[in-house]
Order: C-alpha cells, then structure tokens, then sequence
C-alpha cells in the first residue's frame, strides 16, 4: 500500500527501525512516554511498517539482527537494537542512547559439575557455544585463552550437556536457563541493554529532530547517554 509510506501525501519526517520480539513491547512503550505511537507494532497486523501520521514518523519492524543493516544503509534514520547485536555486528552507525529496556548480561558459562569456577580455571582450547562467535572470540583473545567457536542460532545452554562445548556464551537475565541446564557463569562478557542508534548522516541532516527525540527520552528513564554527537 503506498500511502502507507506517506505521510500527509509527503515522505516521513523519520524513520525507525524496531527489533520484532523481546524488545518490542518495551520499545513501543518507551516510544508511547515521548508521544510516539508505535502501537500497531504489537497488535496482530502483519503489517511490518506502521505509521505515526500526527508525528510524522515511521516505523519498520525487523529481526533484531537486522535492525543495524537497516540503519547503516539508510533505509532508516534510527533504531532501536540490543547492545549484544551492537558488539556482534559492530555496524557503521552511531550509538547515541543507552535505552535501559532488555537488560541482561552476556556471560560465560560452563557445567555445575565440572568445578570451573573461572575462565583461568579453563583448559585450552576451550569449545565455546554461541550465537556471538565475534564478542566471544575477542573476549577469550583478551584473557589470552585459546578458543574454538561453535555457532548456534539458539538453545546455547543445550550444547555442553551433549558434549557439543566446554562453555556457553550467552545471555543471561533471571539465571533460570542456565540453572535448568545445570550451568553456572563464570565471568560477565558485558551489560547488555537496548540502545538508540542512528545512520551517521542522517544524524547530522536530522539533528535538530533526533536531538528533541533524545533529550525527551533522556528524562524519562534511568537512560545515559554513550557517546556524543559524531563528526
Ligand atoms: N533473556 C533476555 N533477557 C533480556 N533481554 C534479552 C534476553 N534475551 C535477549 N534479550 C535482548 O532482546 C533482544 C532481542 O531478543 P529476541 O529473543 O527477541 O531476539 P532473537 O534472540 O534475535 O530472536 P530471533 O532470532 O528468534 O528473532 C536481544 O538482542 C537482547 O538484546
Ligand atoms: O536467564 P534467563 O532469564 O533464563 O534468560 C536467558 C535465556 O533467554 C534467551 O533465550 P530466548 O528465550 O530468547 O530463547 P533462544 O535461546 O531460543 O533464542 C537467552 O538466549 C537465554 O537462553
């Protein structure tokens, strides 16, 4: 549907990308606090753009993983992604907000029943699961622990107890799927949360707006700011 894309018969003022899934529902909802409606993103239309006609902006729904490649191109001025993808992608785009929405922890994990305790503790090369191979293999460089990747898509915690890897890297929220799987975490990789991010030119030819959109949703949450303006 074309007039889907237009707003009031000229193009959007913006356009933000929204990772479908976990996150969606806190987006919107942090998008509602500074007067954006987003809500159509979590009803049951399959509609995967979705417009705010009186603000003028758009919103695209994607995987989480694809939310950066939509930003860099410029298919999208913003996004709104978690930090993990962020560190495993390391797209060409600007971080500038720190959202606090999906909070967890990236970890290193390992069998109850091996008596691990710390990545030192580990024999190399350790055989690490996970849906992160480039954030995993830089943190084994960084502790000078040889490792070997094993790349899943999901149920990470499933492949030490089958003899699949030594270790998982994964994330972790409330512990309870690691527990099920009788691991325990040994380190913490990074704090993970949702952030704000932006194709770098548009920020600087849409500066004025996305400035507004930031300083309204600094002061709502506990949100930090990253990094500055760029460039
Ligand atoms: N257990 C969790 N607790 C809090 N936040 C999480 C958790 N798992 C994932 N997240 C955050 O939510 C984001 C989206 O997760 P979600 O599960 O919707 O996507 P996904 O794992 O890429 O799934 P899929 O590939 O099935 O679409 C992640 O990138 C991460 O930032
Ligand atoms: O510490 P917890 O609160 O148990 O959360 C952690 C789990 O949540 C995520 O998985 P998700 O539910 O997205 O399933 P998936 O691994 O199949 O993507 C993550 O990959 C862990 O498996």
């Amino acid at each position: 549907m074309a007039s889907i894309d237009m707003h009031h018969g000229q193009a959007p003022d913006l356009t933000i990308a929204l990772p479908k899934g976990r996150l969606t529902s806190e987006a919107v909802a942090l998008l509602g606090q500074v007067g954006l409606d987003a809500s159509a993103a979590v009803g049951a239309s399959r509609d995967l753009v979705t417009l705010d006609h009186g603000a003028g902006v758009r919103f695209l729904l994607a995987k989480p993983f694809d939310v950066p490649t939509f930003v860099a191109a410029g298919a999208a001025d913003l996004g709104i992604v978690g930090k993990d993808v962020l560190m495993e992608v390391e797209p060409a785009v600007v971080e500038l907000l720190d959202l606090g929405i999906g909070r967890c922890r990236m970890q290193v994990a390992v069998p109850e029943g091996s008596g691990v305790r710390g990545v030192e503790e580990m024999e190399a090369p350790v055989r690490v699961a996970t849906r992160y191979p480039r954030a995993t293999l830089a943190y084994f460089q960084s502790v000078g622990l040889p490792a070997q990747v094993v790349r899943l898509d999901g149920s990470i915690e499933l492949a030490p107890r089958v003899g699949l890897a030594d270790a998982i890297v994964d994330l972790v929220q409330t512990g309870r799927t690691l527990e099920a799987n009788g691991l325990v975490a040994i380190s913490t990789i990074a704090e993970i949360s949702g952030r704000l991010i932006a194709n770098p030119v548009r920020w600087k030819l849409k500066y004025d707006r996305i400035a507004r959109l930031i300083s309204e949703m600094r002061g709502l949450v506990p949100v930090r700011p990253v990094r500055g303006r760029e460039g």
